[in-house]
């Protein structure tokens, strides 16, 4: 399916073209084309197993740190196939981040949770890294939780604010797009509501694309939603047009939890 109709007023932010993607000799993508818009949330939902979370990963080329995963097709950011582009993958993943579904804090101080990833890219004095290690942690919503214990390790946090701290750390290196894998999946409700705010006042700055089970959540807080099943893509669209009024039956099916 084709998505350029219902983006007529937005601005590509990636490209997915005839997309596929291998497991070895399994096909888990199918031939997917689908734009993701700038500075909007995009979900991927559908069932277990229909490949939502490996079209994420390929949009950052997370796959390649694993033998026997292969992409054919183009994944086109900033005018270039980042899956055959010679740039620099670290520099890339810097520009399209990732916050996994369980919190993955570093082992060390919630400072160094955010500074050591800046300082992979940027040559920062002491004064500018203080106020990027701030900025961060306050665009994440975390900062009067833990402005007085910066020193203190990033281990010590409740789940909901180590996720915060992993958004902080993972805007701190000024990305462009955010990809979000179920981040609220290990979360209370109290912590999933605060992240789902943060999604949304994070897409003021960045382009958001986020995996989720929780049919709510999609509707919260995204704009634009890709339902997805075996491996395919089966609609792409609005997500209160999607919502409302799905325009294929297995959409609304799974929508409405008459599938699975
Ligand atoms: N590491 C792997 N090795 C082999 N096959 C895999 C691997 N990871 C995923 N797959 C297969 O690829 C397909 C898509 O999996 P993927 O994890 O992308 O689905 P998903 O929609 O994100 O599922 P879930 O909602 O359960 O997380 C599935 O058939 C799965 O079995």
């Amino acid at each position: 399916m084709v998505t350029e109709n219902i983006l007529a007023n937005e601005t590509a932010k990636i490209e997915v073209k005839n997309l596929s993607f291998f497991y070895g000799q399994n096909k888990a993508l199918k031939d997917i084309n689908l734009i993701i818009p700038e500075k909007k949330v995009t979900a991927f939902i559908g069932p277990s197993g229909c490949g939502k979370s490996t079209l994420l990963r390929t949009l950052n080329r997370m796959f390649e740190l694993y033998p026997g995963q292969t992409a054919e097709g183009e994944i086109i950011f900033e005018g270039e196939n980042i899956l055959t582009s010679k740039q620099d993958v670290s520099l890339m993943r810097a520009k399209v981040g990732m916050v996994f579904q369980k919190p993955t804090p570093f082992p060390m101080s919630i400072y160094e949770n955010i500074a050591f990833g800046v300082r992979l890219f940027e040559k920062l004095s002491k004064g500018e890294m203080n106020e990027r290690v701030e900025w961060a942690i306050k665009k994440a919503a975390l900062w009067d939780q833990v402005k007085d214990k910066l020193h203190e390790s990033g281990n010590s946090l409740s789940g909901g604010q180590q996720q915060r701290l992993c958004i902080a750390r993972a805007i701190a290196v000024k990305p462009q797009v955010l990809l979000m894998d179920e981040p609220c999946s290990a979360l209370d409700p109290i912590s999933t509501t605060k992240i789902e705010e943060l999604i949304t006042e994070l897409k003021e700055d960045y382009t958001v694309v986020i995996v989720t089970h929780n049919m709510q959540q999609a509707a919260r807080c995204s704009d634009y939603t890709a339902y997805m099943y075996l491996g395919e893509l089966i609609e792409f669209g609005e997500t209160r047009q999607m919502f409302l009024k799905p325009s294929r039956q297995e959409t609304e099916d799974y929508i409405t939890g008459r599938f699975g």
